[in-house]
C-alpha cells in the first residue's frame, strides 16, 4: 500500500484494506486450528468443531457490509483496561472487533466499552475526543468521511449528513441495522445494564425496534456466557413483523437469539376457535390467574382417612388430622401445585420416620425415600393431591357453568362468566375450538403446576396490545432475568391495549422497569407525522408528537375520488406511479377491502407481496392489510380509503387509532386516496 499520506481518503481506504487482510488471517487461523490434541475424546471435539465452525462463519467478511464505519481519536491514550489490549489514541469501530497479527487492534467491536464515545461524545461532553470521523460507502467503497472536532469550539454543530442520508436510503429489503448512526438517546437504552428492566415508549418510526434489536446484541456482548446459558428472546406481534425483523442480529454477528410471537409461546393446544372482544377481554383479564388459582386448589381434598403403611412386619399409621395438618402447611405456602404435589409424599414419610425413631429404630434417608414411594402413600396423594391437565382445567371452566361459578364467584361478576363460557360444551382437549386466550389461560394454569423456565433477557415489542393474561405469560419467561418492552400507547388495537405502562409493567412482573421516552422520529417525513398526529388529542391525549427528522417536502398526497365507476383504478394509478420512484410501495387498506384490491392488482398485471415477504428489484409493492401493518415500513405508501379502515375496528378509538397506524409506514410518501369523507381531524385543512 503506497496512499499518499496527505490523502486522508487513501489512507482511510488502506486501513481498510488492511484490516480486511487481517480478518482474512483471522479466519486462516481458526480454520487451519487442529483441535486433535487439545480434545480428550469425540464428544469434545465435536463441540469444539462447531464453536470453531461458529466462529469462521462470524468471520466472514461481508462484502456489502463495511467493516468499519467510524473512527474515534481520543486526547490522551485511554486506559489499558477500556483499550481491548491495544494502547493508542485512534480506534476504528464497526461491527466486529478485527486485530492484526500482533494482537493489537485494527477495528474495534461497536458494543466496546471504547467505542461508546463515537455514540455519545458531543461538543458539551467531548468525553476526551479529539475528532469523530464517520465514513461513507458507496457499494461496499469507501468514498466519504465527515469530520468533527468535538474541542474546537469555531466549529459549527450540525446534523450528520451521512446519518441523512443513512436514513433516506430506500429500504427494499427487510430491516436492518442502524449501528452506525445510533444516537445518543437511543445509546442509553441500547447499553442499559442487564440487571434492570426498560419500557420504551415511542411514537412511530422513534426506533425502538431498532433499539430493542441493538439492545439484545449488546447484552450478548457485554454479558455474553450468562446470556447463552440461560437464553434471550425477542417477541413480535405476528409472523410478517418477525419475517421483516429476521435479518438484523444476524447482521450484528448474532445467530442464537429465539424470535416468536406470545401465540408460539403458549402454544400448548392447537388455536382453532376466534373469541368475540368481550369474551377475550374478560379471558385476557388478570383475574382470571385468580380463578385459574381457586379451580386449581380445589382439587386438592383434606384427607379423611390415616395413611398406613407396612414395612415388615410392622405398620405405621399416620392419623388424617396429621396428615391434613402436613397439606394445610403445604396450600398455605406459596408453592407450585406440583411442586406440592411433590413434596406431599416425602412429609408423609417423614411423620412415618419421626415414630420409627420414637419406637427404637434409626432409619436414613433411604428409608425415607422408600416410605414415600410405597403404595399405600402413593395411594394417598393421589387422593389428595391428584395430577392435574392446565388443558382440562381450563376446557372444564370454560365448558361448565356450575364449576366456573364456584370458582369465579366475587372474582367475575355472573355477566362475566356468561361471557367466556363456551355456547357447546367441549368434549375433549383435542377437539375443543381453543381460541388464542384460551392458550394463554392454559399456559397460566401450566405455571401454576410448574414453574416456567425464565429466560435471562426478553425484548417485547409492539408491547401495548398485549392482555393483562398475555403480559404475565411474557413476564413468567424472564422472572429471573430482565425485559426490554417496548410499544406505543397511541398504536394499541387490541379491545384490551394497555391503558398505561405502569399497569402493563405491573402485570408483566417489572413494576420497577425505568420508562423512557423516544420522541425523535427516523421515518415518518415531517409533513406526514404533523398529518398523522391530528389524530393524537383523540386516541392518545397525553402523549408528545413525534419531531421528525425528515424534512422530505412534499411527500403527502390526499386525493378525493368522488364515485368512481372503476373503486381500485385510482388507488392502482397511485401505485403505479409511487413505484417510479426507487424503494419499496406498500398499498395499505381495511382488511375487508384487501381482496378487492388483490383483484384488481392481478388484473392489471402488478405483481405484489404479502406483509413480511422480501421485496426484490422485480417485485417492491406489497398489499397490506391494514391489521398487518404495525411495525412495518415502506418508502412509499398508497392509503386505500381511511373510512373503511375506520369502520373495519369494533368502536371509534380502535379505528382512530389503526388508521394512526396505517398513516405513519411511509419513509418517503404518502398518498391517500379516498371517496367516502375522511374523519374530521384529517378533513380539516
Ligand atoms: N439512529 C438511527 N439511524 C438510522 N436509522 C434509524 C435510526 N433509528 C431508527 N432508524 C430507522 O427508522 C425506522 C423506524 O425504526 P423502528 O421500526 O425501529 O421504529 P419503531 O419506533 O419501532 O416504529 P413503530 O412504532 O412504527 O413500530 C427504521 O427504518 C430504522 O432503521
Amino acid at each position: 500500500m503506497n496512499a499518499a499520506p496527505e490523502d486522508p481518503l487513501a489512507r482511510e481506504r488502506a486501513h481498510l484494506s488492511a484490516s480486511r487482510a487481517a480478518l482474512r488471517a483471522m479466519r486462516e487461523d481458526a480454520q487451519a486450528l487442529d483441535i486433535r490434541d487439545v480434545t480428550a475424546n469425540w464428544v469434545n471435539a465435536e463441540v469444539l468443531r462447531g464453536q470453531l465452525d461458529e466462529r469462521i462463519k462470524a468471520l466472514a467478511d461481508l462484502s456489502h457490509t463495511p467493516l468499519f464505519f467510524g473512527r474515534l481519536d481520543f486526547l490522551h491514550a485511554p486506559g489499558a483496561e477500556q483499550a481491548e489490549g491495544g494502547e493508542g489514541e485512534q480506534f476504528y469501530i464497526g461491527r466486529r472487533h478485527v486485530h492484526d497479527a500482533d494482537g493489537d487492534p485494527m477495528v474495534i467491536d461497536w458494543r466496546a466499552p471504547v467505542s461508546q464515545p463515537f455514540y455519545r461524545a458531543s461538543k458539551k461532553d467531548p468525553l476526551d475526543v479529539g475528532l469523530r470521523r464517520r465514513f461513507g460507502y458507496t457499494g461496499g467503497e469507501l468514498t466519504a468521511y465527515e469530520d468533527e472536532h468535538l474541542t474546537d469550539t469555531t466549529e459549527a454543530e450540525q446534523v450528520s449528513r451521512l446519518l441523512q442520508e443513512e436514513i433516506e436510503r430506500p429500504r427494499v429489503g427487510p430491516m436492518r441495522d442502524i449501528v452506525a448512526t445510533i444516537q445518543p438517546e437511543q445509546d442509553e437504552i441500547v447499553r442499559g445494564g442487564l440487571g434492570g428492566s426498560v419500557c420504551v415508549q415511542g411514537g412511530p418510526g422513534t426506533g425502538k425496534t431498532a433499539v430493542g434489536l441493538h439492545r439484545v446484541a449488546y447484552l450478548l456482548y457485554a454479558h455474553r456466557e450468562r446470556l447463552a446459558r440461560t437464553g434471550t428472546l425477542v417477541i413480535g406481534p405476528n409472523r410478517s413483523f418477525l419475517h421483516y425483523i429476521e435479518q438484523v442480529l444476524p447482521a450484528l454477528g448474532e445467530l442464537e437469539v429465539r424470535q416468536a410471537t406470545v401465540d408460539d409461546l403458549v402454544a400448548h393446544v392447537e388455536v382453532k376457535g376466534v373469541d368475540d372482544a368481550a369474551a377475550a377481554v374478560v379471558k385476557g383479564d388478570a383475574r382470571m390467574a385468580d380463578v385459574l388459582r381457586r379451580a386449581l386448589r380445589s382439587h386438592v381434598t383434606v384427607p379423611q382417612e390415616a395413611v398406613v403403611v407396612v414395612r415388615g412386619s410392622r405398620r405405621w399409621r399416620v392419623p388424617a388430622y396429621e396428615v391434613e395438618e402436613i397439606v394445610r402447611e403445604l396450600l398455605a405456602r406459596d408453592m407450585r401445585y406440583g411442586a406440592a404435589r411433590d413434596a406431599l409424599p416425602q412429609r408423609i414419610a417423614h411423620a412415618v420416620l419421626v415414630q420409627m425413631e420414637r419406637s427404637g429404630e434409626a432409619p436414613d434417608d433411604r428409608v425415607q425415600d422408600a416410605v414415600a414411594r410405597n403404595t399405600a402413600v402413593k395411594a394417598a396423594v393421589k387422593a389428595i393431591w391428584p395430577p392435574v391437565d392446565p388443558a382440562k382445567l381450563v376446557l372444564r371452566l370454560l365448558s361448565d357453568a356450575d364449576f366456573l361459578g364456584a370458582h369465579a364467584d366475587g372474582i367475575l361478576t355472573p355477566e362475566e362468566q356468561k361471557t367466556i363460557l363456551w355456547a357447546r360444551p367441549a368434549r375433549g382437549v383435542k377437539s375443543a375450538k381453543w381460541s388464542v386466550a384460551d392458550a394463554v389461560l392454559i399456559d397460566e394454569a401450566a405455571d401454576q403446576i410448574t414453574r416456567t423456565h425464565s429466560l435471562g433477557h426478553v425484548v417485547l415489542d409492539e408491547a401495548q396490545d398485549l392482555s393483562p393474561m398475555q403480559y404475565r405469560a411474557v413476564g413468567r419467561r424472564c422472572t429471573t432475568g430482565s425485559a426490554t418492552v417496548l410499544g406505543d400507547l397511541a398504536q394499541g388495537t387490541t379491545p384490551w391495549a394497555t391503558p398505561s405502562w405502569d399497569e402493563a409493567l405491573a402485570h408483566l412482573g417489572k413494576a420497577d422497569a425505568v420508562v423512557e421516552e423516544l420522541t425523535a422520529g427516523f421515518r415518518v417525513p415531517r409533513e406526514v407525522i404533523a398529518y398523522a398526529s391530528r389524530l393524537l388529542p383523540a386516541i392518545a391525549p397525553d402523549l408528545t408528537e413525534v419531531s421528525s427528522v425528515r424534512q422530505s417536502p412534499g411527500s403527502l398526497a390526499v386525493r378525493h375520488v368522488p364515485d368512481p365507476a372503476d373503486p381500485a383504478e385510482a388507488v392502482l394509478a397511485a401505485c403505479v406511479e409511487s413505484l417510479r420512484n426507487e424503494g419499496s410501495v406498500g398499498l395499505i387498506a381495511a382488511d375487508a377491502r384487501v381482496p378487492v384490491l388483490a383483484e384488481a392488482l392481478r388484473a392489471a398485471g402488478l405483481s405484489y407481496l404479502d406483509p413480511g415477504e422480501e421485496t426484490t428489484p422485480d417485485t417492491r409493492l406489497t398489499l397490506v392489510p391494514a391489521s398487518l401493518a404495525k411495525g412495518l415500513e415502506y418508502d412509499y405508501v398508497v392509503l386505500d380509503e381511511p373510512a373503511a379502515v375506520l369502520t373495519g375496528e369494533p368502536d371509534e378509538r380502535t379505528g382512530l387509532r389503526r388508521l394512526y397506524v396505517a398513516l405513519t409506514r411511509a419513509v418517503s410518501g404518502l398518498t391517500v386516496v379516498h371517496t367516502a369523507p375522511l374523519p374530521e381531524a384529517l378533513a380539516t385543512a
